[in-house]
């Protein structure tokens, strides 16, 4: 799916702001007698705007070989639009980018101080948190301002097992789908507990990795009613693996109840255990004490959605966030931490989720 243009956007923060953008979508739709899909992105903190953007032309593609679909946005000029996408193809720099990573001194010791302080909190028993998830940030500088669709065709090729995702700035290729609503059948992929290839054998047998996979799950499975879905089924946990980590993974699907939006079951479900902690409010809190940089939209809801609620979205890890003028990108990764993590496990562990990121920048 790959839309460009603006024919409008709708910005919304606070208590469920994917509903909000939605619905204002809908009714902008319904008045224009429309049906165009909306690409959007949330940050992790519901307190900073979120946006769902109608793109003047949406190409969408069910399968390799069959017919696809062009929605042209209400009063789009889509010749205007091939032209000016012509027009960029042919200023493309072939070469490909010099990057340099800003060295930060000082990210190793704070990363260990922030985990140390962390693991302190979730050992106390009195203070009631089991999981809190951590993260931490790489810039990195270019010679030329950076292509966003040459790196996210890059992650589409290289990381099948994902879903690619490339929205205002914010590009990568994660691994863990929040929602999917097709249908009437709600999907979704949780993930937690992490090992590089090489050690994958520990992870289905380990009680940390199963226990902080367990609490990423029960923060969804608590929650299913209350986003209207009815009947889950479980699967898992399984192992995912991708080419530079392997996960505990668990897929849940359900039914839902027909005036139930992909939006609202975001808004629900965000969030889980797997990007913030356990139990929520107090993981937010403690992220926000010891966590050094500001997330942005990492780690928040990424992804799509139609006027009759149907959609996709997916947590935006494994990605980067290139600046306004793309001769920078910041590359984020974080890991769950309980009381028994090792600051240094974990730093390898974020180590290895940023590689598809730190391969993909050199393609664009
Ligand atoms: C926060 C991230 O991963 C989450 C998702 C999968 C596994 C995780 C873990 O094992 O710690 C994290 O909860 C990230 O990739 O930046």
């Amino acid at each position: 799916m790959v839309g460009w243009g603006t024919a409008a956007s709708f910005s919304a923060s606070g208590p469920r702001p994917a509903s909000t953008a939605w619905q204002q979508f809908r009714d902008w739709s319904r008045k224009l007698d429309s049906d165009p899909l909306a690409f959007g992105s949330f940050p992790f903190d519901p307190a900073a705007p979120g946006r769902l953007v109608v793109p003047a032309v949406t190409i969408v593609r069910t399968a390799q070989g069959r017919r696809s679909e062009i929605i042209c946005a209400p009063q789009t000029d889509l010749l205007a639009i091939i032209e000016a996408g012509r027009q960029s193809t042919l200023m493309r720099d072939p070469a490909a980018p010099r990057l340099r990573e800003v060295d930060c001194a000082d990210a190793r010791r704070s990363w260990t101080s922030a985990v140390s302080a962390t693991t302190t909190v979730l050992a106390d028993r009195t203070a009631g948190i089991e999981k809190v998830v951590l993260s931490r940030a790489v810039d990195v500088v270019a010679d030329r301002p950076l292509d966003e669709l040459r790196i996210a065709r890059w992650l589409g090729e290289h990381h099948r097992d994902c879903w690619t995702f490339s929205h205002e700035g914010l590009i990568g290729a994660t691994p863990e789908l929040l929602v999917e609503v097709s249908e009437a059948i709600f999907r979704c992929r949780i993930l937690a507990g992490t090992r590089t290839p090489a050690w994958e054998g520990e992870l289905l047998d380990d009680p940390k990795e199963r226990h902080e996979h367990e609490l990423s799950v029960d923060s969804v499975t608590a929650r299913l009613e209350e986003a209207g879905l009815n009947d889950p089924h479980l699967d898992g946990p399984f192992l995912l693996r991708l080419p530079n980590v392997t996960h505990l993974a668990t897929d849940i699907t359900a039914s839902l109840d027909p005036a139930v939006s992909s939006a609202h079951i975001t808004d629900v479900l965000f969030p889980t255990a797997a990007i913030c902690g356990t139990p929520r409010s107090a993981a937010f809190e403690q992220i926000r004490r010891v966590e050094s940089i500001d997330r942005g939209r990492f780690s928040g809801p990424v992804g799509w959605t139609a006027t009759d609620g149907s959609g996709q979205w997916g947590l935006a890890l494994r990605c980067a966030q290139l600046s306004p003028d793309s001769r920078a990108a910041r590359i984020f990764a974080g890991a769950g931490i309980l009381a028994s993590s090792e600051p240094d496990n974990e730093w390898h562990e974020t180590q290895a989720k940023m590689a598809p990121m730190r391969q993909a920048l050199h393609h664009g």
